[in-house]
């Protein structure tokens, strides 16, 4: 149902120019709004956004949300970026990414008990940077009644503020940071959150950034004890002993790469069942 409505709505839009903005699914029609916190000047709906290829969607995409939230967000947006400062495009194409991400958002909506991990929308734009997606999904929404705080990983927040896709870095990024905020986790290979801090500091944006750390608590109940066997005393296994991979250390590459290997296990340690379904129904990443 989802796929052909998904498909008719593109469809429509064919032919026409591409929107800067717009969504494809909604919690609610009012999304981001909610009968409780209606659009306001006074207190703006705060929406943490993550940005993404969600090549596929993993499970660290979600959990990063997870650790967003918690700072104090009322609604989630998962944006698929067509267009990338960096990449080509290659794998799923955007119809396929979105139905991933909309199965991860449906997922979301129905079992989630933080309201705004229930509060989720998928979107899609066509500019690349971030300063440039800003504007277009602030215009969307009656003036000052939504903040974008743009959720990402350390490997990101270097890209954000990478000199080579600005004019004048700061100059550009002053009006982005005037609206917007940074909320970054930590990420495998990218430096120490200690790194991380300094980074954040000598961008002379750290008011406008939150650190943030993804939990693995999906496993913590089961791996990490301490059991006493005899007088001994040790950790059961890790996470990645267990798992074969912690949450942190997940990426769309390794599930890439795991379907190639057939390595159906790994798959499905790094992403929902119901990706995993639309990865082997539409034949994604096996070549
Ligand atoms: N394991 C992770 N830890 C922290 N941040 C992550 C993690 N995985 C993804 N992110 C963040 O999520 C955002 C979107 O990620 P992106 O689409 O680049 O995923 P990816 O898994 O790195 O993709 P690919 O492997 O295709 O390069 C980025 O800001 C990235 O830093
Ligand atoms: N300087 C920037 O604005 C900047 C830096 C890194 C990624 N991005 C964008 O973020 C989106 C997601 O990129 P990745 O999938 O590479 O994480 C893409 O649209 C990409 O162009 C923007």
């Amino acid at each position: 149902m989802r796929k052909s409505f998904l498909q008719l709505n593109l469809a429509r839009a064919k032919g026409s120019p591409p929107k800067p903005f717009q969504t494809t699914l909604t919690a609610t029609s009012s999304w981001p709004f909610t009968v409780d916190r209606p659009a306001s000047t006074t207190r703006p709906t705060r929406i943490a956004v993550l940005d993404s290829s969600f090549n596929p969607p993993t499970k660290a995409h979600y959990h990063l949300l997870k650790a967003a939230v918690k700072v104090g967000c009322d609604a989630v947006l998962l944006l698929l970026a067509t267009n990338n400062v960096d990449k080509g495009q290659t794998g799923a194409g955007a119809i396929e990414r979105l139905e991933m991400m909309e199965a991860m958002a449906m997922d979301s909506i129905r079992n989630e008990h933080d309201p705004a991990l229930r509060h989720m929308a998928v979107g899609l734009t066509i500019h690349a940077r971030f300063m440039d997606k800003a504007q277009p999904i602030l215009n969307h929404y009656p003036a000052d009644t939504v903040q974008l705080s743009w959720v990402m990983g350390h490997d990101t927040m270097i890209r954000l503020f990478d000199p080579k896709y600005y004019k004048d870095v700061h100059a550009d990024m002053a009006p982005f940071f005037e609206q917007c905020d940074v909320i970054c986790s930590s990420r495998p290979g990218y430096g120490s959150r200690d790194e991380m801090m300094r980074f954040v500091e000598q961008s002379g944006h750290a008011k406008k950034v939150t650190l943030v750390d993804i939990e693995d608590d999906e496993n913590t109940a089961e791996t990490g004890a301490l059991v006493t066997v005899g007088t001994e005393t040790t950790a059961t296994a890790t996470v990645a002993d267990k798992f074969g991979i912690e949450i942190k250390e997940m990426s769309s590459t390794v599930v890439r790469n795991a379907v190639k290997d057939k390595n159906w296990n790994l798959v499905d340690r790094c992403v929902l069942p119901s990706v995993r379904q639309l990865i082997e129904e539409n034949g994604l990443y096996s070549s």
